[in-house]
C-alpha cells in the first residue's frame, strides 16, 4: 500500500513537472513568435507611411506648381498694379520655394523607399531653371506696357506646363510604384496574419496535447488510486479473503484472514491452502476439505455455509461460516480460487445460548403449574402448555382446534368479543371466568391475560389460567364456616351481626320493632359433662330444630357458641309479641329430648332487648339481651327477663369493673385473706382457707362474689388464680419459718381446670419458687369439674402426686355422686355453708349434712363444714362427726398479719 502510494506520488510530480515545462516553453514561444510578429506589422506600417507621405509630397510640390503659376499669371495680369504685383511675386517666390522644398522631400522620400529618383532630381534642376528665367522675365516687365506683359509670358510660356506634365507623369509613376509597393506590404501584412495563426495553433497545440494528457494521466490516476482502494477494501473488509493459484498455493490473504488463521500474509504466500486453513468437523472433529480445495477440484463455486471449525496456527479453535468460488480471466479460465470466511463463534455460542434459553423456556412451559393458551386475533388457540390440555380434558391436537367460544362457559359470545377489544386497548386482564372442560364439567378459573406481539406482527392473546374449582368451593365452605356455626348450620355471631344491623335500619326506617333474645340452656354444662359431647351436641342440634320451628321466615336464628343461641325476631307489634315468643320457645325447649335412648330434660333462660326501645344498635342490643338473661339466671334459671335500666346498670357496672380488674394484677391491688380452719373440738387453727380480697383505691373492698364471676366471664381468672396460686404457697413457708405448720386451702377455678398443663405448670412452678411443702397445700375445687370424668381424672392425679390435698368445694349443692367421689383422688368434703346454716333449725339440712359426714367417713375423707356461724351449728357438726369446720363464730377471713396473731392465740 506504501509503495503504491510512493508510486503514485511520484508520477504526481513527474506530472506536474511536464505540466510546468510545457507551459513555460507555450508561454516563451508564444511571447517571442508575438514579438516577431508584432515587429513585421510595425515595419510594413512605417512604409505604408512613408509611401503615403511621398504621395502627399509628390501632391503638395504639384499643388505648389500650380500656384506658382497661377501667382505667375496673377502678376502678369495684376503687374500693372504696384502693390498686386509686389504681393503676387512675394506668393509667387514663396510657392516657388515651397515647390523647390517639396521637390526636395519628394527626392528624399522616394530615396528612403529605394524608389527611382533621376526625374525627380531633373525636375528639381528644371524648376531652378524655369525659376532663373522667370525672375529674368519679370525684369523685362513693363507695368504701363501691355506688350511687355506677353514678352515676359512668351519667355516662359510653355516651359511651367512642360513641368507640370513632368511632374504629374512624374507623380504617375511614383502612384504606380507606390501601389506597387502598397501590394507588397498588404501581403506582408497577410503573411503576418498566417504567421499569428500559425503561432496561434502552434500555443494552442501542447495546450491541446497538455489536456490530452491531463485526462491520460487522470484516467491513469484513477486506475491506480481505484487499484489502491480495492487493494485497502481487501485489506479493510471485515470478512477474511484468501486467494490461492490454480495450484492451491496462496497468493494473498486479506488483514481479516490473517488475523484469524494467525499466518501473516507473506508467511502464508505460496504455501498450500490446507496448511494455513485446517477445517474441521464441529461434530465429528474430522479433518475435512475447505471449499476452495473443492472449488479447485470441482470447478463449482461453494455458497456460504458453516458448521466447521477452524484451527488457528496456534491451535485455538474457531467456528467459521465459508464460501468459494473460482477466479477466471477475461476469457473465463480460472486462474485461481477465492475463499470467504468469517469467525461465527459468537453467533454459535450466542446460538446455542438462545438453544438453552428457548429449551429452558419451553421446559418451564410446559412445567408451568398454570395453562397457557395463546389466542390468535379471531381467538382460535394458536399455541398451549401441556396444563392447558390436561386441564381442559383435550388432547394437544383437539386443543389447536379450539376457539375461545369453546372454551369459555359464557353463552354471551358478543360479551367475549367486547372484552378481547377492551384488552387490545388496555393491554392486560386479570379476571375470574369459568372454563368448560371437554367433558362438560366446568372450571372455576383465574385467568390472566397479556397482548403480546407475534414475531410476524400480528397480536395475540397470551392467556394464563389457573383452576381454583377447589379454592373456590373451599372460599365459599370457608365463608360459610366464617357466617355459620358448625354444629347446627345457623348463622353465626359475624353473620347475626350482619343481619342484625340491616334489620334494624330497616325497623328505624319503617318505623317498625324488632326483638333480640338471648338464649342459653339451664345447666348445658352439666349435661354435656355428664353425658359428653356427643350428647351435648345432639341436644343443642335438637334445640335449634326446635328453636326454628319457633320463628318466622324473616326472623333469624344464631348459635353463639356453647349452648348460646339468639332469635331476632322482625316486626314485632309490641313487648307483649316477644313475650309470647320467649313462652313459646320456653315451652318449646322444655319438653324432653329424646338422645341415644336417654330423656333428657332442659329448660332455657332468656333475656330481651327491644328496638328502637332499647336501642339502634345491634352490639348494644344484644348486650342487654346478655345482661336480661343474666339476670334471668341470677334470677332462677327457666325463665325470661326483658332488659331494664336496673339491668343495664349492673350491666355497666360489670363492664366497668371488667375494665378496672384488667389492671388490678399489675396495680398489686390484690390481696389473700386467710379464715381458720379449726378442730371443732377445741378450737385450735389447724388449717385455713386463702380467700383473695381486691382493694380497690376508689371501691375500697371489692368483694370476690362480685367481681370472681366477672373474671371467670373475661377469662382474667387464669392471671388472677395463678396469683392466687403463688401467693397461697409463699404464706405457709412464711408461717413454717415461724415455727407454726398451717395447712392452706385455695380455690381453682373450673377454667383454670380447662388449661390443665398450664395449671399443673403454675402450680409446680409456685411451689418450687415458695419452697413450701406440698403436703401443706390444699386445693379447693367444685362438684361440677368432677363431671368431665375423662379430662379431670388426670390432672387431679397430678396434683395428688405432687403431695397436694384436694377438697371438693360446696359439696352437696350439685350433682353429687358417690361414683365420682369413688373415681377420684379426693381428700376432702366441704359441706356447703347453705346446709350448715339452717342446719340446727331446717330437719332436712341437718340430714343432709349427716349425711355428707357419714359418706365421706365411708370413703375415708376428711369433711370440713363451712358456714359455722354459731356454737349451735359447731354443737351439731362436732356431735354429727365433723372435725373440721370454719365460720365466723371463729373468724371471718382476715390479712395475713392477723391470722399470725390468731395463729399465736393459738384458737380462731
Ligand atoms: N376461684 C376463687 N374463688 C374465690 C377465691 N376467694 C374467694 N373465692 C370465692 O368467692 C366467693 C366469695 O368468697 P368470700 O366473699 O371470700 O366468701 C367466703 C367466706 O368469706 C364466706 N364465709 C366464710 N364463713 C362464713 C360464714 O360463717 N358465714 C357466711 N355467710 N359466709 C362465710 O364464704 C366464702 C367461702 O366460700 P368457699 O370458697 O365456698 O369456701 C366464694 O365462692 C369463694 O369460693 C379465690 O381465691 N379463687
Amino acid at each position: 500500500m506504501d509503495r503504491r502510494s510512493g508510486q503514485i506520488g511520484r508520477i504526481h510530480r513527474l506530472m506536474w513537472g511536464v505540466v510546468g515545462s510545457v507551459l513555460l516553453t507555450v508561454a516563451l514561444g508564444g511571447y517571442w513568435f508575438t514579438q516577431v510578429v508584432a515587429q513585421l506589422g510595425t515595419a510594413a506600417r512605417q512604409e505604408r507611411v512613408q509611401l503615403l507621405a511621398l504621395e502627399a509630397a509628390v501632391g503638395e510640390a504639384m499643388a505648389e506648381l500650380s500656384e506658382q503659376t497661377q501667382e505667375w499669371k496673377d502678376i502678369l495680369l495684376r503687374g500693372h498694379d504696384p502693390v498686386l504685383r509686389e504681393k503676387h511675386q512675394h506668393a509667387f517666390e514663396a510657392h516657388a520655394l515651397s515647390l523647390g522644398a517639396e521637390l526636395v522631400s519628394v527626392q528624399h522620400a522616394a530615396r528612403e523607399l529605394g524608389l527611382d529618383t533621376d526625374d525627380i532630381a531633373e525636375f528639381s534642376r528644371q524648376h531652378q531653371a524655369l525659376m532663373t528665367d522667370y525672375r529674368a522675365a519679370l525684369t523685362l516687365f513693363d507695368p504701363k506696357n501691355p506688350l511687355s506683359f506677353r514678352l515676359v509670358d512668351q519667355r516662359v510660356q510653355g516651359r511651367d506646363r512642360l513641368l507640370r506634365d513632368g511632374l504629374r507623369r512624374e507623380r504617375e509613376k511614383l502612384e504606380v510604384q507606390i501601389a506597387a509597393r502598397e501590394q507588397r506590404l498588404s501581403e506582408r501584412g497577410v503573411l503576418g496574419q498566417q504567421w499569428l495563426k500559425l503561432g496561434a495553433l502552434a500555443a494552442f497545440l501542447p495546450l491541446l496535447s497538455l489536456w490530452f494528457f491531463w485526462q491520460v494521466y487522470r484516467a491513469l490516476r484513477e486506475i491506480v488510486l481505484s487499484d489502491a482502494r480495492i487493494r485497502a477494501i481487501y485489506q479493510a473488509i471485515g470478512d477474511a479473503v484468501l486467494v490461492a493459484d490454480m495450484q492451491g498455493r496462496v497468493e494473498s490473504i486479506n488483514a481479516t484472514a490473517q488475523k484469524l488463521l494467525g499466518w501473516r500474509e507473506g508467511e502464508a504466500r505460496g504455501r498450500l491452502i490446507s496448511e494455513v486453513f485446517e477445517l474441521y468437523d464441529v461434530h465429528h472433529q474430522q479433518r475435512v476439505e475447505s471449499p476452495a480445495e473443492s472449488v479447485l477440484r470441482d470447478g463449482c463455486p461453494i455458497p456460504m455455509s458453516n458448521g466447521m471449525m477452524l484451527r488457528r496456527r496456534d491451535g485455538s479453535e474457531l467456528a467459521v461460516e465459508d464460501s468459494a468460488a473460482p477466479v477466471r480471466d477475461e476469457h473465463g479460465q480460472a486462474v485461481g480460487v477465492v475463499m470467504v470466511f468469517h469467525d461465527v463463534s459468537k453467533r454459535y455460542a450466542l446460538l446455542a445460548e438462545l438453544r438453552a434459553a428457548r429449551a429452558q423456556f419451553e421446559t418451564l412451559f410446559e412445567q408451568l403449574p398454570e395453562g397457557v393458551l395463546l389466542f390468535d386475533e379471531n381467538l382460535a388457540v394458536i399455541m398451549h402448555n401441556r396444563e392447558a390440555a390436561r386441564l381442559l380434558e383435550y388432547s394437544s391436537k383437539e386443543t389447536l382446534q379450539l376457539r375461545v367460544f369453546d372454551i369459555e362457559a359464557m353463552d354471551d359470545q358478543a360479551a367475549i368479543v367486547a372484552r378481547r377489544e377492551k384488552l387490545q386497548q388496555t393491554g392486560r386482564d386479570d379476571f375470574e371466568s369459568r372454563y368448560r372442560t371437554r367433558s362438560g364439567r366446568l372450571l372455576e378459573v383465574d385467568v390472566s391475560v397479556q397482548v403480546v406481539q407475534l414475531p410476524d406482527g400480528r397480536i395475540a392473546f397470551q392467556t394464563l389460567f389457573r383452576d381454583i374449582t377447589e379454592q373456590k368451593q373451599a372460599a365459599l365452605q370457608i365463608e360459610h364456616l366464617a357466617y355459620h356455626d358448625q354444629l347446627t348450620g345457623l348463622p353465626n355471631r359475624r353473620l347475626l351481626h350482619d343481619r342484625l344491623s340491616h334489620a334494624i335500619s330497616s325497623a328505624v326506617r319503617r318505623d317498625a320493632q324488632l326483638a333480640v333474645i338471648y338464649l342459653d340452656l339451664d345447666h348445658f354444662k352439666d349435661v354435656n359433662d355428664s353425658l359428653g359431647h356427643g350428647t351435648g351436641d345432639a341436644l343443642l342440634q335438637v334445640v335449634a330444630e326446635r328453636l326454628l320451628g319457633c320463628i318466622r321466615a324473616d326472623d333469624t336464628l344464631a348459635r353463639m357458641g356453647g349452648d348460646e343461641f339468639v332469635l331476632m325476631l322482625n316486626d314485632l307489634n309490641d313487648a307483649d309479641s316477644a313475650s309470647t315468643a320467649a313462652e313459646k320457645i320456653m315451652h318449646e325447649l322444655s319438653r324432653p329430648v329424646c338422645i341415644g335412648g336417654d330423656e333428657l330434660r332442659i329448660t332455657p333462660s332468656l333475656g330481651i332487648s327491644l328496638c328502637p326501645g332499647d336501642g339502634r344498635d345491634a352490639d348494644e342490643l344484644l348486650k342487654y339481651a346478655d345482661a336480661a338473661l343474666y339476670q334471668a339466671k341470677q334470677q332462677g334459671r327457666a325463665t325470661y327477663r326483658f332488659y331494664t335500666q336496673a339491668l343495664h346498670d349492673q350491666s355497666v357496672e360489670r363492664v366497668q369493673l371488667e375494665r378496672l380488674l384488667r389492671h388490678a394484677l399489675e396495680r398489686h391491688e390484690f390481696e389473700l385473706y386467710y379464715q381458720p380452719q379449726v378442730d371443732l373440738r377445741d378450737g385450735r387453727i389447724i388449717g385455713c382457707e386463702a380467700l383473695i380480697r381486691w382493694n380497690h383505691p376508689g371501691m375500697g373492698q371489692v368483694s370476690p362474689g362480685r367481681f370472681i364471676p366477672i373474671a371467670e366471664h373475661s377469662g382474667l381468672i387464669i392471671d388472677i388464680g395463678n396469683w392466687v396460686m403463688q401467693e397461697a404457697c409463699r404464706q405457709p413457708k412464711r408461717w413454717h419459718d415461724q415455727g407454726r405448720d398451717i395447712k392452706v386451702s385455695f380455690n381453682v377455678s373450673a377454667r383454670q381446670f380447662m388449661r390443665p398443663a398450664e395449671l399443673m405448670q403454675s402450680l409446680k412452678a409456685a411451689l418450687a419458687e415458695s419452697g413450701v411443702d406440698a403436703t401443706r397445700m390444699e386445693v379447693e375445687l367444685t362438684e361440677s369439674l368432677l363431671l368431665d370424668p375423662q379430662g379431670m381424672g388426670e390432672v387431679l392425679h397430678e396434683i395428688r402426686a405432687l403431695g397436694i390435698q384436694l377438697a371438693l368445694d360446696d359439696f352437696g349443692t350439685g350433682y353429687s355422686s358417690l361414683s365420682y367421689l369413688r373415681r377420684f383422688p379426693i381428700n376432702i368434703l366441704k359441706i356447703d355453708q347453705s346446709f350448715v346454716s339452717d342446719a340446727d333449725n331446717n330437719p332436712d339440712d341437718a340430714e343432709m349434712v349427716k349425711t355428707i359426714i357419714g359418706m365421706a367417713h365411708n370413703l375415708r375423707m376428711s369433711v370440713v363444714a363451712e358456714g359455722i356461724e354459731t356454737e349451735a351449728h359447731r354443737a351439731l357438726l362436732a356431735m354429727q362427726g365433723c372435725r373440721v369446720g370454719q365460720g365466723y363464730h371463729y373468724s371471718r377471713p382476715v390479712p395475713a398479719e392477723e391470722f399470725s396473731r390468731l395463729l399465736q392465740r393459738g384458737s380462731g
